[in-house]
């Protein structure tokens, strides 16, 4: 069995994140529901426990509590903010309130490195988000780190091997935060780095071969990176147990269609039936202008397809593949007692309507996207495949801003699909993370040939980011940006003018809606 790093889930938004770091420190982890029996966790060979942050007050009525146990396994444990609050409380210490909210950036100051900071300079920027603190250490404990608001930032008690800091070392602010959680695992825990990519495949198509059984996964295949990846990695799993559909829906960009086609029918073995639905999909769209209404009926239109797609070839499928990776999850779903988590119905999680007969089958739904990519890589997938940039579900049904009509389409294919091709051509395709254009029903008065014009305004999004979370506004060369306008206002008719988006995420997301 696997040495398991064992990640309690106190209803963080950046749980995942911590997983992600055990990861990086090529260590196995597994995330677990808050009240996992202690039992369990030795049963399942765990070698160290990290309690996660989150949005309660360990002192409130509905506050989520572990098995009090898990202090008697015998393994160290490290507590992240809401967690070195949950030892405060479950150990004899005592946690309060803080006037003094600390929130983004502060310093953290090492009295006494100890195993955990071994190796670490004496000062560090952190990334702070709380509002309760601890106001009476455990005893047992001692005070290992203070930051501007806390003097209890980060504490120990060595012997027990039980770890707490107040501030969050898996997020990319915090300074050597990577180095904080590995000196844990490594250093405490010692645990052994021997968890790579090839094991993530390896445990992944034993689940899968597991969960399926003799049944039949039909998996929604984009052509895009993410249902690429888990067709390669269902297809190795259980071959021909498995079925791809591509739906036209109407919504995608120039010359898709074609390139599933091609590239998946032909090039690859893979049992690929493609399904177009588009004149349904643009029927129930009519008239539609909010973002949210269309990707519900996207969804559903997505789920009816399927659906329909299998009595027609007369199969029977228990199970339906996605390539939902974590980023969509947490974007989709309100976590327990977080209301500010629900940002956008991805379609593929959260418009999924209720009805739906078929189980899911994700096998990537805890990856970030460069993982993702280099489980496509280590499959074997071509590379023009694994480094295309993403495309969401709902397609052009996003970036056609208010209602869609098939006029307004087409203006946006072309003008994508210049601006697509140029950035090809400079190479700057691979280097960002997301290039498109985004039609704006707003007429603008121009002049071609002396004639006065009417026409439509075409957005270009550029952005950096590295997982979708955040990103910025690529800056790209001007003349470049000055030939894709030229070529866009003079080769796509219907627009007169094209504009330059800026905004960062957060505030604004990269999609317009
Ligand atoms: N046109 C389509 N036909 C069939 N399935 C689709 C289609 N579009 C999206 N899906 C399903 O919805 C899932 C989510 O879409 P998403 O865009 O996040 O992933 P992707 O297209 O596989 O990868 P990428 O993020 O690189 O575009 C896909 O993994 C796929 O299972
Ligand atoms: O599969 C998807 N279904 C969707 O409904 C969806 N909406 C946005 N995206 C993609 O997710 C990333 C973050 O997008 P936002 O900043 O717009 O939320 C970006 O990469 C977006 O392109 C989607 N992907
Ligand atoms: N990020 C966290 O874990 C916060 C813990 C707790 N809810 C607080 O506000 O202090
Ligand atoms: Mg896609």
């Amino acid at each position: 069995m696997a040495q398991t790093i064992a990640v309690l889930d106190f209803g963080s938004q950046l749980t995942q994140v911590i997983a992600r770091r055990i990861r990086e420190s090529q260590v196995y982890s597994k995330i677990y529901h808050f009240g996992t029996p202690a039992a369990k966790l030795r049963e399942d060979g765990v070698v160290g426990v990290i309690l996660s942050g989150g949005p309660q007050s360990v002192y409130s009525k509905s506050a989520p509590h572990p098995d009090a146990e898990i202090f008697q396994l015998g393994v160290p444990v490290l507590g992240i903010c809401y967690g070195v609050q949950l030892m405060g409380h479950f150990l004899g210490g005592r946690v309060e309130h803080s006037k003094a909210r600390e929130y983004g950036h502060g310093h953290l100051t090492i009295k006494k490195p100890g195993k955990l900071f071994q190796g670490l300079p004496k000062k560090l920027r952190i990334w702070n988000s709380h509002g309760d603190k601890l106001a009476k250490l455990p005893p047992g404990f001692v005070a290992v780190g203070t930051s501007e608001n806390s003097p209890y930032s980060a504490i120990e008690d060595a012997k027990r091997g039980f770890y707490g800091i107040q501030f969050h070392p898996e997020v990319f602010h915090t300074e050597r935060g990577v180095d904080i959680i590995r000196n844990f695992l490594v250093g405490v825990c010692r645990a052994k780095q021997d968890w790579t990519t090839k094991d993530f495949i390896a445990h992944s198509v034993a689940d899968i071969r597991a969960k399926v059984g003799k049944g039949r996964v039909l998996l929604g295949l984009s052509g895009g990176v993410d249902s690429s990846v888990a067709a390669a990695l269902l297809h190795k799993a259980i071959g021909s147990q498995l079925t791809c559909v591509f739906v036209d829906n109407g919504l995608l960009r120039k010359g898709e269609r074609d390139y599933v086609r091609e590239l998946y029918g032909k090039h690859f073995n893979i049992d690929l039936r493609v399904v177009d639905a588009s004149a349904l999909f643009l029927k129930r769209l009519k008239g539609v202008s909010d973002p949210e209404t269309k990707r519900k009926i996207i969804g559903r239109t997505f789920v009816e397809v399927f659906e329909r797609t299998l009595k027609k070839i007369g199969r029977t499928a228990e199970f339906l593949g996605q390539g939902t990776l974590y980023p969509d999850v947490i974007e989709s779903v309100s976590i327990q007692g977080n209301p500010a988590s629900l940002i956008k119905t991805h379609h593929n999680v959260g418009g999924l309507p209720e009805r739906m007969k078929l189980k899911l089958v994700e096998p990537l739904r805890e990856l970030f996207k460069d993982e993702v990519r280099r489980v496509g890589e280590a499959l074997g997938l071509p590379r023009e495949v694994v480094w295309r940039q993403p495309f969401p579900g709902p397609g052009l049904g996003v970036r056609v801003m208010g209602d869609i009509t098939k006029d307004k389409l087409e203006i946006l294919r072309n003008a994508d699909a210049v601006l697509q091709e140029e950035m090809m051509k400079s190479g700057l395709y691979w280097k960002v993370w997301q290039s498109f254009a985004v039609f704006l029903p707003v007429k603008t008065v121009g002049v071609f040939g002396d004639e006065r014009t009417y026409d439509y305004v075409i957005a270009l999004r550029i952005v950096e980011s590295t997982d979708a979370m955040t990103a910025d506004w690529a800056k790209i060369p001007h003349d470049l940006l000055q030939k894709i306008s030229s070529r866009i206002t003079n080769e796509v008719r219907g627009v007169s003018r094209v504009v330059l988006d800026i905004s960062s995420k957060p505030p604004a997301t990269i999609e317009w809606e």
